[in-house]
């Protein structure tokens, strides 16, 4: 497992350097690639905490190059000894087609946003938009397969982490962009009823896989995810507290100072013990995929790839589409 896992690390990095994503490196405390800011707090020496945040735009998508980038950044944070915890995020986005308020505007309306007529609208954050459809669709077998096998290792490196991972959900948090928050360690979310979270694949006439149901099955109960699951229920704030897809909400503006003191607490926990502790509850679950890696990669590429999956997907692609006209 370890070794798989450090092949295909040794794989994204290639890509990446090939790439040349990286854009910016500040010492220690700040780096970045193209959709991936990496910060990081607390003193040099110390123990310190990062924070990944999101800036994938329109709605950080979970695109195969986010994802590499994404697992690049999570293994440089993994190799820094002085790195105990880290923050999932998003950053704030732009979006569509509209012009972004001017900076010099009132404070409450900087992240609204102006429609054509030149009206402000409150625009509902995005934590993540989840896995990208446009990956998924009008492609060929070959490419579902490497963009599966890139889901999982994002999946496998969150879920197994020896890290302190916390997510702070501060926008809307669908399928994919669940799946980033429900392998983390402790969930925040931001009191906004605009913003909902859940696995809502079958909305999309897809099913997640098993590894995520026995993620979301471990998360909330065996019956509440079957229910859920079914139903893609998307939860507000209040309701997925209740089910347990969350473990806190608080006011949109306190979502990153409580994880940061939630995450205090998690650390003062000895790290040995707390780690050997999230392997004896998680490991099985892993173990499930990582046996039948490649079953799972072929049996997603050929249902994807289904005329009905194709056509369903293309629906649901229209809906979006022409849901602001
Ligand atoms: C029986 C055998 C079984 C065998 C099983 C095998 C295994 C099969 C497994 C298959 C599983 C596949 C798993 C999938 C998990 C996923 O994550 S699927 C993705 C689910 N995501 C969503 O449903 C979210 C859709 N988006 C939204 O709801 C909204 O966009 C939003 C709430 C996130 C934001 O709303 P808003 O701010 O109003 O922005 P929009 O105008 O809607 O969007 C802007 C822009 O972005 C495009 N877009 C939105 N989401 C995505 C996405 N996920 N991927 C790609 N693109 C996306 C949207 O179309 C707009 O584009 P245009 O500006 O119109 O071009």
């Amino acid at each position: 497992m370890a070794m798989a896992l450090r092949a295909a690390s040794r794989v994204l990095l290639r890509a990446g350097s090939r790439l040349g994503r990286r854009e910016a490196v500040d010492g220690a405390r700040r780096f970045a690639n193209k959709r991936v800011l990496v910060e990081t707090e607390g003193a040099a020496g110390a123990t310190r905490i990062a924070v990944m945040k999101f800036r994938n735009p329109p709605v950080n998508s979970l695109s195969l190059d986010f994802l590499t980038e994404f697992v690049i950044s999570l293994e440089k944070l993994e190799n820094d000894k002085s790195i105990r915890g880290v923050i999932l995020t998003s950053d704030s986005l732009k979006r569509g087609n509209q012009t972004k308020v001017a900076a010099t505007e009132k404070t409450e309306e900087k992240r609204a946003t102006r429609d054509h007529g030149g009206r402000l609208q409150e625009r509902p954050g995005i934590f993540s938009a989840g896995l990208d459809l446009l990956e998924m669709y009008g492609r060929n077998p070959a490419h579902y397969a490497e963009y599966w096998k890139a889901v999982q290792e994002l999946w496998l490196r969150l879920y197994l982490s020896s890290l302190t991972l916390m997510s702070a959900i501060n926008g809307a948090s669908p399928a994919g962009g669940c799946l980033l928050a429900i392998t983390c360690d402790y969930r925040i979310m931001a009191d906004n009823p605009k913003y909902t979270i859940g696995l809502n694949e079958s909305l999309l006439g897809i099913v997640a896989p098993f590894w995520l149901k026995d993620n979301y099955v471990n998360t909330i109960g065996h019956r509440a995810a079957e229910r859920a699951l079914q139903l893609g229920t998307l939860f507000p704030p209040a309701e997925a507290l209740k089910v347990g897809v969350v473990d806190e909400v608080v006011p949109e503006d306190q979502v990153h100072s409580k994880t940061l003191s939630v995450m205090a607490k998690w650390l003062a926990i000895p790290d040995h013990s707390r780690q050997l502790t999230k392997t004896m509850m998680r490991k099985a679950t892993a173990d499930n995929l990582i046996k039948q890696r490649e079953a799972d990669i072929q049996n997603f590429a050929s249902f994807i790839s289904r005329d009905s999956i194709q056509k369903s997907l293309h629906m649901y692609l229209e809906k979006l589409k022409h849901k602001k006209g």
